[in-house]
Parts: C-alpha cells; sequence; structure tokens
C-alpha cells in the first residue's frame, strides 16, 4: 500500500512493523500487532500516553503502555486459566486496511478477521478506526459474522503519562457505582465518594460512569468523550503489583494512570448474530501551563 506523505514504515528490533504518523497537528506511532497506538502527541501538547521504557516489542508479547486492546474478553477469560488475560487481540497481527491524511489529520483503518479457537468458538470481524488529529480518537468495531450470539467484554486499556501520579484527580465519577477488583465479591456495587478521585494506592476498578470522565495532571487536563461504553476501569498498580508486573518499570506507578474505556463488568454486552457494536473514545488535552 502506497502511504501518505508523512506516515512512514518502521521495524523493532525484534521485528514489530510499526507506522510512524508526522502531521501539523500531531505524531503518533502504531504497532500493527495489536492495532496498538503507543506514542501520541498533539502540537503544542505534552505526550499523551505512557509507554514503559522497558518494553522491547517482541513477537505475540503484550505491549506495556499506549493503548492495547482487549478483546474479546475483559481480564481473565471466565472459564479457562490458560487463556490469555484481557484476550487475543492485543497480541494478534492486524491488518491495515487504509490511510488517509488530509488537513485535520490523519486517519488510519485496520482490521482483524477471527476465526473460531478453542477458547473462543465464535467468527467476528474487528475494524479500528484511529483518528490522529489535535486529539486521539479510536473506534472500535465488533461484528459478529456466527449464527449465535456471542458475550463480549472488551477494553481500550489506555495509558496515560501523568508525570506525578500524587498531583492527579480523576473527575466525573461523583455519586457512580463501581466493583473494587481489588476486593472481589465484596467489592460489587460500591458507591464512588463525592469529589474526584486521588490515587494514593493499587487501585483497580470498573466504575459506572454517569458523566464524561476528566483526568487532571499537572501539565494537562484530559477530556475522555465516550461512545458504545457504559463502564471505564481505573488502574494504577502502585509499589508491590508493579513488581510483579512484565516490562513495567519499579518506579512506573509514579508516571502512569489508566483510564479504560470499556465494556466490562456489568456493562459486557451481548452481540446478536449478524449484528455490530461499536465501542469508541476520543481523548483530548488542554494544557493548564503549570509547567
Ligand atoms: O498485565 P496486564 O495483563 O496488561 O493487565 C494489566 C491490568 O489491566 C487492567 O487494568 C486490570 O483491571 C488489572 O487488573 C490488570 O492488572
Amino acid at each position: 500500500m502506497q502511504l501518505p506523505k508523512g506516515v512512514n514504515r518502521g521495524t523493532s528490533t525484534y521485528g514489530l512493523e510499526y507506522l510512524d504518523i508526522e502531521h501539523p497537528k500531531a505524531r503518533a506511532r502504531i504497532f500493527l500487532q495489536g492495532a496498538q497506538v503507543t506514542e501520541f502527541q498533539a502540537t503544542n501538547q505534552p505526550p499523551l500516553l505512557w509507554l514503559s521504557p522497558e518494553e522491547d516489542f517482541r513477537p505475540a508479547k503484550a505491549i506495556r503502555g499506549g493503548v492495547p486492546i482487549c478483546w474479546p474478553w475483559f481480564g481473565a477469560h471466565a472459564a479457562n486459566a490458560a487463556a490469555p488475560a484481557h484476550g487475543f487481540a492485543r497480541t494478534s497481527l492486524w491488518h491495515l486496511e487504509g490511510v488517509i491524511s488530509r488537513d485535520e489529520g490523519v486517519t488510519l483503518t485496520l482490521s482483524l478477521p477471527v476465526a473460531a479457537r478453542p477458547d473462543w468458538p465464535h467468527s467476528a470481524q474487528l475494524t479500528l478506526t484511529v483518528s490522529i488529529s489535535d486529539h486521539l480518537g479510536l473506534a472500535l468495531t465488533t461484528h459478529n459474522l456466527g449464527d449465535t450470539d456471542l458475550v463480549l467484554s472488551q477494553a481500550l486499556h489506555s495509558y496515560f503519562d501523568v508525570q506525578d501520579i500524587t498531583q492527579v484527580q480523576i473527575t466525573g465519577l461523583r455519586g457512580c457505582r463501581y466493583d473494587d477488583q481489588l476486593l472481589g465479591e465484596a467489592g460489587r456495587g460500591l458507591l464512588c465518594a463525592e469529589g474526584p478521585l486521588n490515587v494514593a494506592g493499587e487501585v483497580d476498578r470498573i466504575v459506572y460512569p454517569r458523566q464524561p470522565i476528566g483526568v487532571t495532571t499537572p501539565t494537562y487536563d484530559l477530556a475522555l468523550t465516550t461512545q458504545g461504553s457504559a463502564s471505564a476501569v481505573i488502574w494504577n498498580p502502585w509499589l508491590d503489583k508493579s513488581a510483579r508486573l512484565s516490562h513495567f518499570p519499579a518506579d512506573g506507578y509514579k508516571s502512569m494512570l489508566c483510564v479504560e474505556t470499556a465494556n466490562c463488568g456489568a456493562d459486557a454486552r451481548v452481540i446478536g448474530a449478524g449484528a455490530s457494536h461499536s465501542l469508541a473514545v476520543e481523548y483530548r488535552q488542554l494544557s493548564t501551563g503549570k509547567n
């Protein structure tokens, strides 16, 4: 495929192919494995995404950072402990369908045809549209190609570069329900406190927000606009869990925060035979000019 000006192919040391996008509005990098955006920086804004400095981009290994796509299940497989955490889309090789560059930005379309497999007896077509502009947009569509319903849980597992987690506030959660994944069954259906959420220890929550979520960092305020989602995951591993994660530095938790646009927990979806569902998000930064 002939790529437009400003879009170039590259390959990691271990052979993973990526696309680098340079546009007057923003720059970005996207790996074909997992259709994973690993870098995004709008012109005149700080970098949006956290990417582990220990990541070495190997075939069939999940990339730690950017926006992994968790699909077709979020977290552990419901019945099969040997199945990969967060599904297999993030370690599958996607196809680049098209790249369009305009004055407003660059739009990429990637696809993943999925055939039935032992841990997922369905067939589906996945399409991801990535919009690189003064903001980053992702839209993931699942088309059920089979003749039975499929149950889908998924997330756009965005890691944000928040520079200093102690100065971060998460807004938009006032009064909403959440499942505290650290408490198991006992943590289901809790009520978020009034006011913004600060992170001062390990947090792993599925929240069911009733308004848009925002993230305040030392250098930018981030607004998330979502479609097709009634859940989000808020995650920071903090000190102890950091040591157990692959490709994650011991102090990595200090500068990252995941706020994942999702269909998970009570928001998992049933996609009928022949039907489609789209999960979409836009991340818009507003510089605070504080630093
Ligand atoms: O290590 P991973 O498989 O990438 O998962 C990283 C994290 O993803 C989500 O945020 C989950 O809620 C966490 O429980 C999990 O630890």
